[in-house]
């Protein structure tokens, strides 16, 4: 199992990038589960990385975005992938609209972007969502909580949704990722469900995940997946390309009425 760590500055950047990491994923966690970072900071920090730590691949999100806003996601998904990432965290959150979502994403995808789901298990898992999203060969799907104070991924989900998660979207030739306030004690069933990496942020901040990650605190973490390891796949930088300017969005005529209808 591979770690994700989200980051907000170029500080703690170089805590992970000198940790060794597997993904970095830049995120301002002070504003909500998938905080965004302004597209200049998303650009000067992956720049660094890119210079620090040259083969580790790069995530970041687009803010936390209702499903309907699909025109601001259209435009923040490209912003953000205009930064250099590897990759772009999107957070579906489950509602009416979930689905014209996905399909928007899985259009961005076809374009050349590389593109994560993030879905929001605090309610159940979507599976009808999982399963559209897996006909459009997003890299990765990820599962995460929205509402950190309420537990973690392991008090909202069972064992067996998390399994069946992670086992689905492999078998749909994805990489499956998890997510959602885990804490050390965590690891061990969270390596039972066999996801190919793990999210981390709270447990790495001295207090809540707003506060500052610590690299003792990331040292922990990194030394406590190590003694549960088992091999993972592999999670390679993405060769997304990089528009110069935004261009027409594809299908965005064609989802007047999707829009319409949320
Ligand atoms: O994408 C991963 C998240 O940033 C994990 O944050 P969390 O551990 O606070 O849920």
């Amino acid at each position: 199992m591979k770690i994700l760590v989200s980051v907000r500055d170029a500080e703690e950047a170089r805590i992970a990038a000198r940790a060794g990491v597997d993904l970095i994923d830049l995120k301002e966690p002070s504003r909500g589960a998938l905080g965004g970072l302004p597209p200049e900071a998303i650009a000067s920090i992956t720049a660094l990385l890119r210079r620090i730590a040259p083969a580790t691949p790069v995530s970041a999100t687009i803010g936390d975005w209702p499903a309907d806003a699909l025109e601001a996601i259209t435009r923040q998904v490209r912003a953000v992938a205009a930064c250099g990432v590897d990759y772009v965290k999107v957070g579906v959150l489950p509602g009416p609209c979930s689905r014209a979502l996905i399909a928007r994403l899985g259009e961005l995808q076809a374009g050349g972007l590389a593109l994560v789901p993030v879905f929001i298990a605090d309610h159940g898992l979507p599976d009808a969502l999982v399963g559209q999203a897996l006909a459009h060969r997003f890299p990765a799907l990820m599962l995460d909580t929205q509402d950190k104070r309420a537990g973690s991924l392991m008090d909202v989900t069972g064992a067996d949704e998390r399994a069946g998660f992670v086992a689905r979207v492999q078998a749909g030739g994805a990489l499956a990722g998890l997510s959602g306030a885990l804490r050390l004690h965590h690891l061990a069933r969270l390596g039972e469900a066999g996801p190919d990496f793990a999210g981390f942020r709270s447990v790495v901040c001295r207090q809540d995940r707003a506060a500052t990650l610590e690299a003792s605190r990331l040292a922990d973490l990194i030394a406590a997946v190590a003694a549960t390891r088992r091999p993972g796949r592999r999670l390679e930088r993405a060769q997304m390309p990089m528009p110069q300017s935004p261009g027409p969005v594809p299908g965005v005529g064609g989802h007047a009425t999707l829009d319409a209808v949320c």
